[in-house]
C-alpha cells in the first residue's frame, strides 16, 4: 500500500477511511474532508487488496465531481479506473440501462432529453390532446410528472382523488407513452427505468450485489426517495453502503431530497452511530465561526461541532450598495484588487442566489475587461446552434425522435410552414405513427417535406463511412447551418466558432463500445447540460449559483444579494421549513471560502424588469457583528436629488395624500435598526407598500412595509 495514503488524516478520517467492510455514514459539517476521505476510502480499500476495482460503485454530485475522483484515484494508485463505476445517479442509471436497455423495454439508441427538452415535449402534448396550458400550465406539469417519477410512482399509482389531479395523470400516462415511441428518456425517468429493472429482475440485481461490494455516496443528504431506494435495491443487505453527506446543506429538498435518509440508513443497515469529523480544513477561523452561528439558528438539526486550527485569519467584509450596478463595480473594484495582489481569478468566485442577478455583474465584468465564467447559465451543449446540429445528429442515429425533427425540420428555413408540420401531427395522431414516419409516408405530395426527409436518408446514408466528427462536419455543412450562420452579421461568428468546437470535441471522444459513438456522444452532451456546476478552465472569475457551488472550494468568496426576498427567497419568506432550506444555503455559500468572504447586498435592484428597494437579508444580521468589517456606509443619493425629495411634496403624495401603509408622507417615524428619520416618498399598494425614509443617521432608505419594523412616533 502507498504509505503517503493515510498520512495527513485524522483520527476520525482514519477511523472512516478504514472502517470495516460493512455500512457506515459519515455525518460532517463543511469542508471536514468527507469527499476526500471517500476518496481515500476507495484507494485503500483497493491497495489493500480487500475490493477490486470492479467491485467498487461510487455515486458523486456531478460528473466533473467523479473525473475529479478518477484522476485523484489513478494518482494515488497504478488501478484500471475504468472497471469501476463512478458516475453521478443519472450517470451510473444511463450506463446500466444502456447494458440491459431491452429487459428495460427501450431502444438501443434511446436518447436522454434535458430539461428544456423535456418542456417542449410536454408542451407539444398538451396541444396535441387539445387541452388548454391555462389550465394545466406545462411547468406544473413537467413539475407533477417528475416529482411522482423521484417518488418512485408511475401515472397508474398517482393518487388522484380530484378530477384535476386524475387528468394530470392521464397526461402523465400521455407523455410517457409519448416518450416511449419516440425513444427518449427525461432525468427523472433514467433513475425510475434503472430502478424498475432492478427490482423486476432478480436475477440481474442479485448479479450486480454479487459485483458491487462496495458502493460509496457522496453528498448524502441531497439524494430523494427513489435514489436511495435504488441504492438499497444494489447495496442489498450485505454489501457495505458507505454514505457521507451533512444535513446542513441539504438544498434541494424542493426537488424532493430527504434528509430523512440519513436517518433511514442508520435504521436500515445497523449502523449504530455515524462517524462524525469536527475538524474542517477549508476555512479560516472566522469564515467558519460565522457559518456556525448561522446555522445555529435552524432546529431540527442533526448537530456538530466544527472548529479549525487555522486561525481566525481576516474578518469578513460586508459592502451595503446603493444599487446593483454599483454593488457589481464594488465587486469588480475588489476582484482587480485582488488580482494585482496575486491573487488567481479562478480561485475566486462571485455567487448569486438567482441566475436572473448574473445580468448586472456580467455589465460590470466585461467594462472592466475581468475575464470571467459564469456557470448556469446557457452552458455549450444548450446553446442553439448546438442543440440544432445535435437534432440532425439524433436523427442520423433515430429519426423517430419526434422533439429533433421538431426542433430541425424548419431550421434553416425550408419553406416546412406551420400548416405541414400539423398535418404531420395529425398523420402522426390518428395513425399512432411517430413524425418522421408520417413525414416519409407523405410521399410526393409535399414537396419540402420530402427534401427534408432526402436530406436526412442521404446522412444516414453516410453513417457507416464516416467517423463522428466526419459525419457531424457533413451535417453542419449539408443541413444548411452553417451557410445560414455565414449570414447572420449579429451573432453568426460566434456560433460558427461554437459549431467547430462541437466537431473538435467529436474528433477527441472514445465511444465504450464501438459502432455506439453518436449515442454515447449524445448521451454525453444530454448529461452534461443537464449539470449546473463549474468546470475548471482558464485563469477567470467564477461566477455561479450557490446551487452551483455546493461541494466546490475558492480561496476567496463574494455572496451577493443578500437582500430579503432575494436571499432568503421571496417563495420562502412565508414559510418556516423554505427559510430553513434558504438558511442552509447561505452556510453552503458561506463555507465555500478558504481565506477571505465578502457579504454584499444594494438598496436597489432591477430584477425582471422591475426596481426593487429591499432590505438587508436577515442573513447577515444573524452573523456575529464582531466578525464584520463594513467597508463603507452606502452612497448617499446626490445631494440635489436628496434635497428635492425633501423640500417639496412628491407628486404622488399630492395627488394621493393618503396613508401608504399606515404612514403618510412628512410622518415621523422610528425603526428598531436605523432610528428616528422622517417618510419622504412611498409607492406600491395594498400587501406591497415600499415607503422611503430619511434617516437622521442612516440617509435615504427605502423600506418594504412587508418586512420593515417600522412605527410611527
Ligand atoms: N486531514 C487533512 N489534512 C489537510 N487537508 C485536508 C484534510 N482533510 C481534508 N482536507 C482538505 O480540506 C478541504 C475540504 O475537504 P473536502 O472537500 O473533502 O470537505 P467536504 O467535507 O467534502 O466539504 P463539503 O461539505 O463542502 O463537500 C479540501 O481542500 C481537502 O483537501
Ligand atoms: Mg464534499
Amino acid at each position: 500500500m502507498p504509505a503517503d495514503l493515510l498520512a495527513g488524516l485524522n483520527p476520525e478520517q482514519l477511523r472512516a477511511v478504514t472502517w470495516p467492510a460493512k455500512s457506515a455514514l459519515v455525518l460532517a459539517g463543511a469542508g471536514s474532508g468527507k469527499t476526500r476521505v471517500l476518496t481515500t476510502r476507495i484507494a485503500w480499500l483497493l491497495s489493500t487488496g480487500q475490493a477490486s476495482p470492479a467491485s467498487i460503485l461510487a455515486v458523486t454530485f456531478t460528473n466533473k465531481a467523479a473525473r475529479e475522483m478518477q484522476t485523484r484515484l489513478s494518482a494515488m494508485l497504478p488501478v484500471n479506473t475504468r472497471q469501476m463505476w463512478i458516475g453521478t445517479f443519472h450517470g451510473l442509471c444511463n450506463r446500466l440501462l444502456r447494458v440491459h436497455y431491452r429487459d428495460a423495454g427501450l431502444p438501443q439508441t434511446f436518447q436522454i432529453m434535458d430539461s428544456g427538452e423535456q418542456m417542449s415535449a410536454v408542451k407539444r402534448l398538451i396541444k396535441q390532446l387539445e387541452l388548454s396550458d391555462e389550465k394545466f400550465p406545462p411547468k406544473n406539469v413537467v413539475g407533477f410528472i417528475n416529482s411522482n417519477k423521484e417518488a418512485g410512482y408511475r401515472a397508474d399509482k398517482v393518487q388522484a382523488i380530484d378530477p384535476y389531479t386524475r387528468k394530470l395523470a392521464e397526461i402523465f400516462a400521455a407523455y410517457d407513452a409519448q416518450c416511449q415511441r419516440e425513444g427518449v428518456v427525461d432525468f427523472a425517468e433514467l433513475l425510475l427505468r434503472a430502478y424498475e429493472l432492478l427490482s423486476r429482475n432478480e436475477a440481474l440485481a442479485s448479479h450486480y450485489r454479487e459485483r458491487f461490494r462496495h458502493v460509496l455516496v457522496d453528498e448524502f443528504q441531497d439524494t430523494n426517495r427513489l435514489q436511495y431506494a435504488w441504492l438499497k435495491l444494489l447495496a442489498g443487505r450485505d454489501n457495505a453502503l458507505f454514505a457521507v453527506g451533512d444535513d446542513d446543506q441539504s438544498i434541494y429538498a424542493f426537488r424532493g431530497a430527504e434528509v430523512g435518509n440519513m436517518k433511514s440508513l442508520l435504521a436500515d443497515y445497523g449502523v449504530e452511530a455515524p462517524v462524525r469529523l469536527e475538524q474542517n480544513y477549508r476555512s479560516a477561523g472566522n469564515i467558519l465561526a460565522a457559518a456556525n452561528a448561522l446555522i445555529e439558528q435552524n432546529d431540527g438539526r442533526l448537530g456538530k461541532n466544527l472548529w479549525t486550527d487555522a486561525g481566525e485569519g481576516e474578518p469578513i467584509r460586508l459592502y451595503e450598495a446603493f444599487s446593483d450596478n454599483e454593488e457589481a463595480e464594488f465587486v469588480c473594484d475588489e476582484v482587480r484588487a485582488l488580482s494585482r495582489d496575486g491573487w488567481d481569478l479562478s480561485d475566486l468566485a462571485v455567487l448569486y442566489r438567482s441566475n436572473a442577478q448574473s445580468r448586472a455583474l456580467e455589465h460590470a465584468l466585461v467594462n472592466a475587461g475581468i475575464a470571467y465564467r459564469i456557470y448556469g447559465g446557457l452552458r455549450f451543449f444548450e446553446r442553439q446552434e448546438i442543440k440544432h446540429a445535435l437534432a440532425y445528429l439524433r436523427l442520423v442515429s433515430s429519426p423517430d425522435d419526434d422533439n429533433a425533427l421538431l426542433r430541425v425540420i424548419n431550421v434553416p428555413a425550408r419553406k416546412i410552414g406551420a400548416r405541414s408540420v400539423e398535418q404531420l401531427q395529425a398523420a402522426s395522431r390518428e395513425q399512432g405513427i411517430t413524425l418522421w414516419q408520417a413525414a416519409c409516408a407523405g410521399g410526393a405530395g409535399r414537396g419540402a417535406v420530402a427534401g427534408f426527409v432526402m436530406l436526412i436518408e442521404s446522412l444516414r446514408a453516410e453513417r457507416e463511412r464516416l467517423n463522428l466528427a466526419e459525419m457531424i462536419s457533413l451535417i453542419i455543412d449539408r443541413s444548411g447551418l452553417r451557410a445560414m450562420y455565414e449570414a447572420d452579421r449579429k451573432d453568426g461568428e460566434e456560433r460558427l466558432a461554437n459549431l467547430d468546437e462541437l466537431v473538435n470535441a467529436a474528433t477527441g471522444f472514445v465511444a465504450d463500445e464501438p459502432g455506439m459513438e453518436v449515442v454515447e456522444f449524445l448521451t454525453a452532451a444530454s448529461l452534461e447540460a443537464g449539470e449546473h456546476q463549474a468546470e475548471a478552465g482558464e485563469d477567470a472569475l467564477q461566477l455561479m449559483t450557490v446551487h452551483a457551488a455546493k461541494g466546490l472550494e475558492f480561496g476567496g468568496v463574494f455572496v451577493t444579494g443578500l437582500e430579503e426576498g432575494l436571499f432568503p427567497h421571496e417563495n420562502s419568506l412565508s414559510d418556516r421549513k423554505g427559510l430553513q432550506e434558504e438558511r442552509r444555503l447561505m452556510y453552503v455559500a458561506i463555507t465555500r471560502a478558504r481565506r477571505r468572504l465578502y457579504l454584499s447586498c444594494a438598496q436597489s435592484r432591477m430584477l425582471h424588469g422591475q426596481s426593487r428597494f429591499p432590505i438587508r437579508s436577515r442573513f447577515v444580521d444573524e452573523l456575529p457583528p464582531a466578525l464584520i468589517h463594513t467597508l463603507s456606509a452606502p452612497k448617499p443619493a446626490p445631494a440635489a436629488r436628496q434635497a428635492a425629495w425633501l423640500n417639496e411634496t412628491p407628486a404622488w403624495a399630492k395627488a394621493k395624500p393618503a396613508a401608504a401603509g399606515g404612514f403618510s408622507i412628512g410622518q415621523s417615524v422610528s425603526h428598531a435598526k436605523f432610528g428616528l428619520g422622517v417618510v419622504v416618498n412611498a409607492e406600491g399598494g395594498g400587501d406591497e407598500v415600499r415607503v422611503q425614509v430619511n434617516f437622521a443617521e442612516h440617509g435615504l432608505k427605502w423600506l418594504d412595509l412587508r418586512y420593515a419594523k417600522l412605527s410611527a412616533c
